[in-house]
């Protein structure tokens, strides 16, 4: 009989760039209380659900990794072992990140914000090294050298997120083992739009709640058997409209 696995989805609580309505991308800003309580109480979920991962995967931003340490406790998971990698980072946002939102919509209207968030292929500008919020020099990407991407589009983020996937994560699902991913709106978006074939136009819509839980069930290629089903719809149903706003 075909094997399903557990694919766990959860974007990081609110951050203080979410509060403050800024483009983050990598830059390492900490949850706010509301987003540690969110991460707790998408903890509490799994439990009361009986969803219970056996590895974990993060990106390498503290507001990915805090959430699922925060999630995890409230699970009485906190023992499984974890993975972190930039593959699973949120999308670099160029010049944009530590801009406010509506700033820039403001600034260069409707059209190209939208085009800079949501388009799948057009990148923000990029951002000079020397810039305050630039990651140039960070230890943790020392391995990618010249590759420390500057900006990214969604379809970058699409190409050094799946293989990753499939190297790393896959083979633990095909194990039959329940995986939970904790990561960012951008790189959810991105499996999100693999897992489900949507199209590069369709995914402009889809806007990922902070910190609410959502499940595929897997068959044996990979391929979910369920919709993505949200561990408290009310409050993602919430949370998405609020990504949506941002910047008007
Ligand atoms: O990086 C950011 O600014 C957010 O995590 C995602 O922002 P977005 O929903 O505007 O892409």
């Amino acid at each position: 009989m075909a094997t399903t696995s557990k694919l766990v989805l959860l974007r990081h609580g609110q951050s203080t760039w979410n509060e403050l309505n800024q483009f983050t991308g990598w830059v390492d800003v900490p949850l706010t209380d509301q987003g540690r309580t969110e991460a707790a109480r998408a903890g509490e979920l799994l439990k009361e659900q009986n969803i219970l991962p056996d590895v974990v995967y993060t990106s390498l931003l503290r507001r990915a990794i805090t959430t699922a340490n925060l999630a995890l406790e409230a699970a009485d998971r906190q023992w499984i072992p974890a993975q972190r990698s930039w593959r699973l980072n949120e999308r670099h946002y160029g010049a944009l990140q530590g801009m406010n939102k509506a700033e820039v919509r403001e600034e260069h209207g409707e059209e190209k914000f939208m085009e800079w968030r949501r388009s799948y292929d057009t990148p923000p500008p990029a951002l000079a090294d020397d810039h305050k919020y630039s990651q140039f020099g960070d230890e943790r990407y020392a391995h990618l050298g010249e590759d420390l991407p500057r900006t990214e589009c969604l379809k970058d983020v699409v190409t050094r997120l799946i293989p990753y996937w499939y190297d790393n994560i896959v083979p633990q699902l095909a194990q039959g083992k329940t995986v939970l991913i904790v990561a960012h709106g951008n790189s959810l978006r991105a499996l999100v739009k693999h897992l489900e074939g949507i199209s590069d136009d369709d995914i402009a819509q889809l806007n990922l709640p902070t910190g609410v839980p959502f499940m595929y069930e897997l068959d044996d290629t990979m391929k979910p058997v369920t919709q993505a089903r949200f561990l408290d719809p009310e409050a993602a149903a919430a949370g998405a409209a609020a990504v949506a706003a941002q910047g008007k």
